[in-house]
């Protein structure tokens, strides 16, 4: 049997007395596009932030391509865009990617850096201004840009199409797409449910700190009767 890319086993956070996630069960496999879903608070960003340790479990465990995710050598692999991005806002765009880059040991490849530029429709010019100077669209394309040009092994894009207008969605879909035919994996959150049944092989419903539904787009309309994967996330959370 091949070692998942990600394994959460019963999973279990808590802030304070409040308990987020209550066992969460998740396995996602190399080479698959996967969407997490749930309503806000639902504690999809506090699973993100479980598995790249930047808060510690209340039980449970979980594993990156077979190793325990606190095994820094384990995070190598992983590439992340936080939800709500924000760049050091004096430095310019060039400049943000080149750190990015530099931090995990690529050199900057101007070639490439405009390729993705423009895979992403941010313009060229951009690289010359400083981030302050970004609108928000173009300041997630930034962020999208330096993660995708960091070549990892699987995606932890956290609401990557927030902020995008709707050709910006349009090529950063082709552009995951594009990855994944590459052998990348994806792992996403998302509110767009319609981009989710489009991108994710297989996909879950977190709410009430617990996955309710786990399967392909799919099986999740044709369990909840649903001609739309929005009518099938609001029966199924009902
Ligand atoms: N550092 C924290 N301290 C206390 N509570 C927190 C903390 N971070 C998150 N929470 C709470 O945990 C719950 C889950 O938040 P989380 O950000 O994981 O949800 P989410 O599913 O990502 O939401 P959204 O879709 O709005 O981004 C919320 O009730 C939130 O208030």
């Amino acid at each position: 049997m091949t070692v998942p890319a990600l394994r959460f086993q019963q999973v279990v956070k808590r802030y304070g007395a409040a308990s987020v996630l209550q066992g969460v069960d998740l396995e996602l496999q190399a080479g698959q596009c996967f969407g997490l879903v749930g309503v806000n608070g639902a504690g999809k960003t506090s699973l993100i932030k479980c598995l790249l340790d930047f808060c510690g479990l209340d039980g449970g465990a979980i594993e990156i391509f077979g190793r325990p995710h606190r095994d820094p050598a384990a995070r190598v692999p992983l590439g992340f865009l936080p939800e709500r991005f924000t760049p050091p806002y004096y430095l310019t765009g060039a400049d943000f990617i080149r750190y990015l880059l530099t931090l995990q040991g690529l050199r900057y490849d101007a070639d490439a850096v405009a390729a993705m530029l423009a895979a992403l429709d941010l313009e060229p010019a951009a690289l010359k201004r400083t981030v302050r100077q970004y609108s928000k669209g173009m300041t997630q394309k930034l962020g999208l840009a330096a993660c995708l040009l960091s070549r990892k092994q699987l995606y932890i894009l956290d609401e990557p199409m927030s902020g995008l207008d709707p050709k910006a969605r349009a090529l950063l879909k082709a552009q995951l797409r594009q990855l994944q035919q590459a052998g990348g994996t994806l792992f996403l959150t998302s509110h767009a449910l319609a981009d989710v049944d489009e991108l994710c092989d297989r996909m879950a419903i977190l709410h009430d700190g617990r996955i309710r539904f786990s399967g392909t787009p799919a099986e999740c309309r044709e369990r909840y009767g649903a001609g739309t994967l929005e009518q099938a996330f609001l029966a199924c959370i009902a």
